[in-house]
């Protein structure tokens, strides 16, 4: 799966957010976006999964060679953001079946796997809304990296996690993103140092 941006820019009303972006992201790759707060980097995020039309250029998506319309781009994503909610009327076991009801679970994964990899089986029926804001990041992150998807993107991966959380994601990363096309919105080194490519938001700001 490739993402190709040809001179692409998002604008809100008359402020550009960025301008001129030429990348290409490819399968097997890991890229992080990088700026301050408030820069562009979730804004370019939509962009890159077709949720937000950019404003100016081209994007472009190939699954297996062939063009892929925006339309269905979302099939082929997994995503987690601060933006997402999770159903706070679920149980986690129900949060985690109806998720897995629009994607399929990574070969090897299913329900169990994912609570004991979560390591939540005493909360398994617990609501999701008593849940704290860090076993909730955890969720997001879960049913993202579990999604049999060759896409995965992540918004700020590690808010709301302590160290140990922070470990928890690190340890998500090496063992199920390989061969995935990643791509880690961030401002914190510890979220995005193992990516292969940095693209800074600043770097598109001309006017
Ligand atoms: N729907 C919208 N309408 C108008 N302005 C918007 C909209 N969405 C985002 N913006 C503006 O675009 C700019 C970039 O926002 P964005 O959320 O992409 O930044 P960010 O780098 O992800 O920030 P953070 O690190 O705080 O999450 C901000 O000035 C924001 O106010």
């Amino acid at each position: 799966m490739s993402i190709s941006l040809q001179g692409v820019g998002r604008r809100f009303n008359r402020e550009w957010i960025f301008r001129g972006v030429e990348q290409t992201f490819v399968s097997g790759e890991s890229y992080a976006i990088l700026g301050p707060n408030g820069s562009g980097k979730s804004t370019l995020l939509q962009v890159l999964n077709a949720s937000l039309a950019p404003s100016a250029g081209t994007i472009s998506f190939t699954l297996n060679d062939d063009k892929l319309e925006a339309e269905y781009v979302f099939k082929h994503i997994a995503l987690a953001a601060p933006y997402m909610e999770v159903i706070e009327e679920f149980t986690l076991s129900e949060m985690i079946d109806f998720h897995f009801k629009f994607k399929n679970y990574l070969s090897g994964i299913g329900r169990a796997e994912v609570i004991a990899l979560l390591g939540m089986e005493t909360s398994k029926d617990k609501l999701i809304r008593y849940f704290s804001s860090g076993m909730k990041q955890r969720l997001k992150l879960a049913l993202a990296f579990f999604a049999d998807t060759p896409i995965l993107m992540l918004d700020e991966p590690t808010s709301n996690l302590d160290n140990q959380g922070i470990d928890w994601y690190l340890s998500l990363i090496q063992r199920y993103a390989a061969g995935r096309l990643l791509i880690v919105c961030s401002n914190q080194e510890h979220e995005y140092s193992f990516c292969h490519h940095q693209l800074r938001i600043s770097d598109y700001k001309q006017s």
